[in-house]
């Protein structure tokens, strides 16, 4: 049983806190959210926008593996929006530059098509900036729709994408 939580960010905070600080903080929060532990943070990866957004700052990614009762998947998802408030998230336009961005990838295995949160995330496996990181906590992580391991989608992906680089930290 496990959860996973893909963390990004491309701008700073409201108070001005770097991406990279905003995740690390946002790791923290999603440790103490009530019924859920923090089992294993990824690496944090430097990524370019996808799309490519001209102009746009590059993102810090990473997952989190986290293990407990999460109750109700709306409930969750909400939680995971009222941490992405607090960072200043806005929402202008479709794949936006933000504060912080926090997408429930997999609970627990769980198939669902509505209502929000849609599981698993619809968009995870198209999207090196969230398998890659998510290997370096779930190795063995096996998609639980289309039943292919991290390592195979990470292979389908196309090659001409930027491969996401590990920060020294
Ligand atoms: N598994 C999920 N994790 C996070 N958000 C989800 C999930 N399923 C559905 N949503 C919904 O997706 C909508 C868009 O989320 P958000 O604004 O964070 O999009 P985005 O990060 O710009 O793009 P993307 O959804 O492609 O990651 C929100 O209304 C959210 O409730
Ligand atoms: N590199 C990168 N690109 C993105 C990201 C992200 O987290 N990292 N998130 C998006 C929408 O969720 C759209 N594009």
């Amino acid at each position: 049983m496990v959860i996973l939580i893909a963390l990004g960010a491309n701008l700073p905070d409201v108070a001005g806190k770097p991406p990279l600080e905003t995740c690390q903080a946002a790791a923290a929060a999603l440790d103490s959210l009530p019924g859920l532990r923090l089992r294993a943070l990824s690496r944090w990866y430097r990524t370019q926008p996808v799309p490519p957004l001209p102009g746009a700052p590059t993102f810090v990614n990473g997952v989190a593996r986290l293990e407990g009762d999460a109750g109700d998947p709306v409930a969750l998802l909400a939680a995971l929006h009222a941490i992405e408030e607090r960072a200043g998230r806005l929402r202008p336009f479709p794949n936006a530059p933000r504060t912080l961005d926090l997408d429930l990838i997999d609970l627990h295995g769980l198939c669902r098509e509505a209502p929000d949160p849609v599981l698993p995330h619809p968009r995870a496996h198209l999207r090196r900036f969230v398998l890659q990181p998510l290997r370096d906590v779930a190795p063995a992580w096996v998609h639980p729709v289309l039943r292919r391991p991290v390592e195979a989608l990470l292979a389908d992906l196309p090659t001409h994408e930027a491969t996401p680089v590990p920060l020294q930290i």
